[in-house]
């Protein structure tokens, strides 16, 4: 945890975000913790509660960009350093990126940038001899930052390497490309409505999607805007909120929720009129689940279990439906989440497919005959979402696929495969303004138990 010193009175304006933001990225870069983690619960940066919630945002937002951005400011910052990013002392780096990428992204002026970080420098002990050089890189960097930019953009440097060559394996070059283009712009505001979405879109300044999210470009907290207070919305990336639609007229029906926190498909199936009873294995996450439902005025049963080893508890003749979106590699989210590209490691991908497959062999147990399963994931790892079906089905021959008609999806048929199953990509839904555009990588697919 770092050192309590973030709230001081006589501080230059804007230097606390700018701190804060260097200690998260160095929390992500060099000690492979989450932003989720640093940001959210008992593991948040102690400082945060200081600051008030515009420059809180802002240094998300900050955060976010140079993660998004990593590559490219890596190749930008390494053509402007002639002995390359000092490396005895991290606070220099993190203060060369937060220079930069304000610099070259975000609206702040040049002259703020270069001082907040010269600032930045100089007030860590082993950094501050390089306050000259963070001065220098920086000014440099707002004369010829932007070709340098130029320079690589055929390239994809903010994806690592194993994870393009995996989506072109999968996907095909000019579709991964495609994909990392999208994610490198920095995304929309999703937002899921109780009701009325058009009315919604007014009143968040933003646009009704086909599938009836309500999109915005708005920034900052989103407990400032209007409707969350009240509980008439939730954000929800537009590809998170069709897998809980899979399941049709849930009216009356019981589903169990079995990764269910913090319960935006939960909120969802409820409000479509399910019996839900929510299950996730993490209570700090479930404790989240039910603060987001008392918001929201909604209810259903919450279980902290493995969902793998739950025996469905006071159900026992099978539910109507089972939803398991389940831990994965989240690489759809990166857009969102721009330090998965970072922290998730390809050796992850095949403990996160035993898990699945777990999930998976435990719902089909508790689905009543005739009860739908819908199994999803926010990753764009086949192995988390097609081959962790086939493979399920190879082996139930009680299953089927029930496959989703391109009517169900809003008529969006390039969202599904040939089998009929739901595939998102971040360069779907194309926008003349990027950040208007793309959705969460999603796999979903729904099968009937005979
Ligand atoms: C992708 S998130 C779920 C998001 C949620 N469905 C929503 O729409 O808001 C996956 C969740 O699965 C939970 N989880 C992971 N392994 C689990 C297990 N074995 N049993 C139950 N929950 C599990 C995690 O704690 C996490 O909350």
């Amino acid at each position: 945890m770092p050192p309590q010193r973030f709230a001081m009175p006589s501080e230059v304006p804007g230097l606390a975000a700018r701190r804060i933001a260097a200690d998260i990225l160095d929390g992500v870069l060099h000690k492979r913790r989450t932003l989720d983690d640093q940001l959210d619960g008992a593991g948040a940066h102690p400082g945060l509660k200081t600051l008030p919630d515009r420059d809180r945002a802002l240094m998300r937002r900050l955060v976010a960009t140079i993660l998004r951005r990593l590559g490219t400011l890596g190749h930008v910052l390494s053509r402007l350093l002639d002995r390359g990013i000092p490396t005895d002392a991290p606070r220099a780096q993190s203060a060369l990126l937060i220079g930069a990428a304000q610099i070259l992204w975000m609206d702040v002026p040049d002259h703020a940038a270069v001082d907040l970080s010269v600032r930045l420098v100089q007030s860590d002990r082993r950094a501050a001899k390089y306050a000259g050089l963070v001065n220098a890189v920086l000014r440099r960097c707002a004369r010829e930052g932007q070709p340098l930019i130029d320079e690589v953009k055929s390239q994809t440097l903010d994806i690592p390497e194993w994870l393009l060559a995996r989506w072109i394996a999968h996907y095909g070059e000019i579709t991964a490309r495609a994909m990392a283009v999208a994610l490198s712009h920095e995304p929309s505001l999703d937002i899921t409505v109780k009701s009325d979405p058009a009315q919604w879109a007014t009143r968040l300044h933003g646009e009704t999607l086909p599938t009836g999210t309500v999109r915005t470009l708005l920034q900052g907290s989103v407990k400032m805007l209007p409707g969350f207070a009240e509980g008439q919305w939730w954000v929800q990336d537009a590809a998170a909120a069709l897998p809980a639609r899979l399941f049709g007229d849930v009216a009356g029906k019981t589903i169990a929720d079995l990764c269910a926190a913090p319960g935006g498909k939960t909120a969802q199936l409820i409000l479509a009129g399910a019996d839900v009873t929510a299950v996730d294995r993490s209570p700090g996450r479930m404790a989240r689940l039910r603060e987001n439902l008392a918001r929201l005025a909604l209810e259903a049963e919450t279980v902290v279990a493995d969902a793998a080893e739950w025996q469905g508890g006071n159900n026992s003749g099978g539910f109507d439906g089972i939803l398991v979106d389940a831990p994965c590699a989240s690489t759809g989210t990166i857009r969102r989440h721009p330090d998965v590209a970072w922290l998730r490691q390809e050796a992850d991908i095949g403990a996160l497919m035993a898990v699945q497959k777990r999930l998976l062999q435990r719902a089909t147990a508790l689905l009543r005959p005739g009860g739908t399963l819908v199994y999803c994931t926010c990753s764009l790892e086949p192995e988390e979402g097609e081959q962790a079906i086939s493979t399920l089905l190879a082996n139930e021959s009680g299953m089927r696929r029930a496959p989703i008609d391109a009517g169900e999806v809003a008529g969006l048929s390039e969202i599904l495969t040939p089998d009929g199953d739901l595939r998102t990509l971040p360069c779907h839904l194309p926008h003349d303004d990027p950040r208007l555009g793309g959705l969460d990588g999603f796999y979903a697919a729904r099968l009937i138990k005979s």
